[in-house]
């Protein structure tokens, strides 16, 4: 077998036991594991120069080399187009992208930096890849170094229909750098459609089976939706079962129910709607209230890219005044926590809890909802109110009540739902999830994703 080189913008802290809030350093590290290699990144530092080497540290099977970036590097190629251009956009929060020419130059000029150091780094028989929408660019800055291994892509986010795509002003650059890899993978049908449909409207491509011709570039292009390890999340739900938050999550609560929600503090995330629909439960279903608290774990991210700091006032704002609106002497509606986990602690709360709140605007993936069915202990299983738009609705919509989170009164009511479902129901319902969640599980996506790429 060739070896593998993993290349992402954000690589594993390698630190043990330094929680990482992020789907796709957990969902990485965990594949990465099993087959060894390398994986190249940002070290998450700012220099002063270029870095022209990469740090490396071998953890296990795992070759970590990771460079700083200036920050010139960080505000053009991270905070600037990525996050400030991509991120939006790709979400469908096209009024939040914030364009600039030199950014964009930045973002190139880094892909360009990853390429020349995957040029000293890699063997002719090496298999490439590459992760998220920081590094579009990048299988072509490869070829241009003279690079050419197969080279995969895989989108952890969502691609957009082609009217949103194209408020992009670089976006025809954009899917033509899409097109010089081997292999592009998307979290599902839909987003695998999107990229379609751009490429056979604005480019001329033609799709046959799954490859599509884009002029003289024939790439395979299908839909991997990322899965996690349900048996190995389990056993974790299980080991800090006797840990002091757990017990002091519990003793807070008394005896209610618990709702719990984890996400980066992200507008894509849905958040504050989702406190709106909680604050509508209270109003609307009396029986409710002094009986249920709603738990929202928000680790801090991104908080130097504009429209990250407003939903940071927003949410505050809307926890204060329904908690104000609520809160009794020995009652707090909603507990908002502003802080990471580690993800032992955290799947330790799902376990406790009696439903699952996931409500993003947009999702590639989300692997909370996934992590939230796993955790459950079998005879007594909570249940996942799931948003429509997460990735993970393709697979999950069978199993979990689905909501519309533009939809305040109908998140409510999916709610409510979930708080008086009958065991036998909510054992039903948990039962299908967990055999749609082992039948595609982390490992399935790597194999399925580097066989594609093989092939
Ligand atoms: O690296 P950051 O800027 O701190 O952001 C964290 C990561 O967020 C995004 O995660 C996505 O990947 C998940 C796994 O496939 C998926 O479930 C989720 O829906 C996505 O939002 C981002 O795509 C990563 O690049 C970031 O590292
Ligand atoms: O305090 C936290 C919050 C989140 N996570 C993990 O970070 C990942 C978040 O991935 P998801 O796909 O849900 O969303 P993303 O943040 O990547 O958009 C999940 O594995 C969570 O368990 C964590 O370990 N600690």
């Amino acid at each position: 077998m060739s070896r593998l080189i993993v290349v992402s913008n954000r690589v594993a802290p390698i630190t043990e036991g330094k929680s990482t809030a992020g789907g796709l350093v957990v969902g990485v590290l965990d594949a990465l594991r099993e087959t060894g290699g390398i994986w190249l990144g940002w070290s998450g530092d700012i220099s002063g120069e270029p870095s022209t080497a990469p740090v490396t540290e071998t953890v296990d099977n795992i070759d970590f080399c990771t460079i700083p970036l200036t920050q010139r590097d960080y505000d053009r190629y991270y905070r600037g187009f990525s996050n400030g251009v991509l991120w939006p956009t790709f979400h469908y929060r096209i009024d939040l992208s914030q364009y600039n020419g030199e950014d964009y130059k930045g973002y190139v000029e880094v892909n360009q930096r990853f390429a020349a150091l995957l040029a000293t780094l890699a063997q002719p028989t090496d298999r490439l890849w590459v992760h998220d929408y920081h590094l579009i660019p990048l299988a072509q800055a490869c070829r241009e170094q003279g690079l050419d291994n197969r080279i995969g892509f895989f989108l952890h986010i969502p691609f957009p229909s082609p009217s949103v795509l194209r408020t992009i002003p670089r976006h025809r650059e954009l899917v033509l750098a899409l097109c010089q890899y081997d292999l592009v993978g998307f979290q599902t049908q839909g987003d695998t459609q999107a990229f379609v449909d751009y490429a056979t409207r604005h480019l001329d491509g033609v799709l046959e089976g799954d490859i599509l011709q884009v002029g003289e570039r024939r790439i395979r292009v299908g839909s991997y939706p990322i899965g996690i390890h349900p048996d190995q999340v389990k056993t974790l739900s299980k080991q800090s079962a006797r840990s002091k938050q757990l017990d002091a999550l519990k003793a807070g609560l008394q005896h209610r129910k618990l709702i719990v929600s984890v996400d980066r503090l992200d507008y894509s995330k849905g958040l504050v709607q989702r406190f709106d629909a909680f604050d509508c439960l209270l109003e609307t279903a009396p029986q409710h209230r002094g009986k249920v608290t709603l738990v929202q774990i928000a680790p801090p991210s991104r908080q130097d890219v504009q429209g990250y700091r407003q939903i940071r006032r927003q949410l505050e704002s809307a926890a204060g005044r329904i908690n104000g609106k609520w809160t009794e002497l020995s009652w707090t509606p909603i507990r908002y926590m502003n802080r990471s986990y580690e993800r032992s602690l955290l799947m330790s709360f799902f376990r406790a809890s009696q439903v699952g709140l996931v409500t993003p605007m947009r999702d590639g993936m989300n692997l909370v909802a996934k992590e939230y069915i796993a955790s459950q202990p079998a005879d007594d299983p909570g249940v996942l109110v799931l948003s429509e738009f997460a990735g993970a609705a393709a697979e999950m919509q069978d199993g979990a009540i689905m909501v519309n989170p533009f939809d305040t009164k109908a998140m409510a009511d999916g709610l409510d739902l979930a708080l008086r479902m009958p065991l036998q129901q909510r054992k039903k319902r948990y039962e299908h999830l967990m055999e749609v969640l082992r039948a595609n599980d982390l490992s399935r996506w790597r194999d399925r994703f580097l066989g594609d790429l093989e092939s």
